[in-house]
C-alpha cells in the first residue's frame, strides 16, 4: 500500500491535560485511489494530513509511506521520504513570486538532485497535463486563482510521488473552477497511480472520489454522514 496509517493516536498538550486530535485512526490508500476526508472544523482533518505528510510524529501507531514505517523515524529520514514519495498541495498556492511557472517546478527537481534535462521534460509534460502548456513563462501574479492552484498541483507531482496530500484545494475558487480542479486531481490520481487524500468541505465534489471518510472528534469512519457538517 502507498499510504497506511494503523491505530494512530496524536495528542497535543492542552494546559494541564492533553487533547486527542487523532483517536486510533486507521487509513489505507492504494495506488490510483482517491480518498476524501470531510468533517467539522477542529475534528482533526489537518492533523491527519500532517501525520501522513510526516510533518508530525504520532504519539503511537504506525505510519507507512511507500512501504516504509516512518512513525518514529528521525528528521533526516522523514525529510527524505517526504521529498521522494509525498506531494503536498496546500489550500493557498504558496508559489514563489519572482519565479516563472516553469521554474516553480524545476526548483523541486533541483532539490531532489534530478538532471536538468529530465526535469525540464517532466515539468513541461506536467504543465501540459494541467492545461498550462502556454503559461510556462508567466509569474504567479499574471495567473488566475485556478491557474495558480494548477501550478501548485503540477509542482507537487514533480518528483513522481506515491502519495498526494491535499488540503482544501477549492476553498479559494468558485464552484465551477473548484469542480474542475477536483476532476483534474481524479484524473491525475489514476494516470500517475497516486494514493491521494483530499481534505475538503466541498461536498459537491465528492461524487468524483473513490472513498469518502468522515472525521469526527479525531475518529475516522467510512462514508459521508448525510448531514456531514462542512468545515466552514
Ligand atoms: N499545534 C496544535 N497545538 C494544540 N492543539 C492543536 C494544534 N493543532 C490543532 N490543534 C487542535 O487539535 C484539534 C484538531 O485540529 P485540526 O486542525 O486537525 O482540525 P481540522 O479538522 O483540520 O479543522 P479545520 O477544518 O478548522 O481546519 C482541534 O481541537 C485543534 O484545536
Amino acid at each position: 500500500m502507498s499510504l497506511e496509517l494503523t491505530d494512530v493516536v496524536l495528542t497535543y498538550p492542552d494546559g494541564e491535560r492533553t487533547l486527542t486530535a487523532l483517536d486510533h485512526v486507521d487509513l489505507t490508500v492504494g495506488p490510483g485511489e482517491f480518498a476524501s476526508v470531510v468533517g467539522p472544523s477542529g475534528s482533526g482533518k489537518s492533523s491527519l494530513l500532517a501525520v501522513a505528510a510526516t510533518l508530525i510524529r504520532p504519539a503511537s501507531g504506525s505510519v507507512r509511506v511507500a512501504g516504509q514505517d516512518v512513525s518514529q523515524a528521525g528528521q533526516a529520514t522523514r525529510t527524505r521520504i517526504r521529498r521522494d514519495h509525498i506531494g503536498i498541495v496546500f489550500q493557498q498556492p504558496n508559489l514563489l513570486p519572482s519565479l516563472t511557472v516553469l521554474d516553480q517546478l524545476l526548483v523541486m527537481a533541483h532539490l531532489a538532485g534530478s538532471s536538468p534535462r529530465a526535469a525540464s521534460a517532466r515539468a513541461r509534460e506536467l504543465l501540459l497535463a494541467v492545461d498550462l502548456g502556454d503559461k510556462e513563462g508567466k509569474r504567479p501574479h499574471q495567473l488566475s486563482g485556478g491557474e495558480r492552484q494548477r501550478v501548485n498541483i503540477a509542482r507537487a507531482l514533480m518528483n513522481a510521488p506515491d502519495v498526494l496530500l491535499i488540503d482544501e484545494p477549492t476553498s479559494a475558487l468558485d464552484h465551477e473552477r473548484g469542480s474542475r480542479i477536483v476532476s483534474l486531481l481524479a484524473d491525475l490520481t489514476r494516470r500517475h497511480k497516486l494514493a491521494t487524500v483530499m481534505v475538503t468541505h466541498d461536498l459537491a465534489t465528492l461524487a468524483m472520489v473513490d472513498t469518502v471518510l468522515t472525521m469526527t472528534d479525531g475518529k475516522l469512519t467510512d462514508g459521508a454522514v448525510a448531514s456531514a457538517p462542512s468545515s466552514r
